[in-house]
């Protein structure tokens, strides 16, 4: 089955609006676990605007389940962050400086080599490495020889497109899982997903391991409590 990875950079734009610790993120993270959430992810970026640096730390020393570090390698002080806490999964994202969130996977064909480099330093300490990718054949195949264990398909394009013509926002998500597939890459996705699209996603899409999903979780969690929101995501994926 496809596990959940609940994102909770939202619960941490939260907490750092008034200053103080409230809500706690570290007893939110332990609740998404108690509530069957099956990893926790956060995506520190370098302006800390949610994730701080320190949070990592401090979940660390917590989560049972997997801890997913996401973000951009290109900065030294992302790289030093994961491999001082060796979670289970680093998920690399090219993401630019003062971007509003990710919105682009990597360009595995113009940064083969570097990648293949980065890539060796996380799996040197036993890190899992996934890399975000858009759903296009030709940057899948160039995946397979960076030495990434998986890919997360970035969703967003899916997700935005869902509502018009689901069957034409998911043909290029089934493409690419079954070349993933097919390549022997593992296979995660997320951005965007929420309640409406997810069940239909994991439904069509090919050895999908892992979704990790924040924003429209924790929104619908202002309404429908976190407990029961993380269950609705779960049965989506059953
Ligand atoms: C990589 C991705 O699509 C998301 O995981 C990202 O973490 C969202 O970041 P924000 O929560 O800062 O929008
Ligand atoms: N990798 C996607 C993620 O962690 C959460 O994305 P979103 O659900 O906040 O859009």
């Amino acid at each position: 089955m496809t596990h959940l990875s609940v994102n909770i950079n939202k619960i941490a734009t939260l907490r750092n609006s008034r200053g103080g610790n409230n809500p706690d993120l570290v007893k939110v993270a332990l609740d998404c676990e108690r509530f069957g959430a099956e990893g926790i992810t956060v995506h520190p970026r370098p302006d800390e605007r949610h994730i701080r640096y320190q949070d990592v730390f401090d979940l660390k020393k917590v989560i049972k389940t997997e801890f997913n570090i996401e973000g951009n390698c290109q900065e030294q002080k992302f790289v030093d962050l994961v491999l001082a806490n060796k979670p289970a999964q680093v998920t690399l994202v090219p993401d630019a400086l003062g971007q509003i969130t990710s919105n682009h996977g990597w360009d595995t064909v113009k940064n083969q080599e570097y990648l293949k480099e980065i890539i060796a330093v996380f799996k040197a300490q036993n890190i899992r490495v996934s890399i975000f990718v858009d759903p296009v054949v030709e940057m899948v195949e160039a995946a397979a020889t960076t030495g990434t264990d998986r890919i997360e398909l970035y969703t967003e394009a899916y997700a935005s497109g869902y509502h018009q013509n689901k069957e034409q926002a998911i043909a290029p998500y089934i493409k690419a899982a079954e070349k993933a597939v097919k390549l022997g890459l593992g296979l995660n996705a997320g951005h965007d997903l929420d309640l409406h699209n997810l069940k239909y996603f994991a439904q069509n899409i090919p050895g999908l391991l892992e979704v990790s999903i924040g924003h429209a979780l924790i929104a619908d969690a202002l309404y429908l409590g976190l407990e029961n929101t993380i269950q609705m995501y779960l049965r989506c994926l059953a």
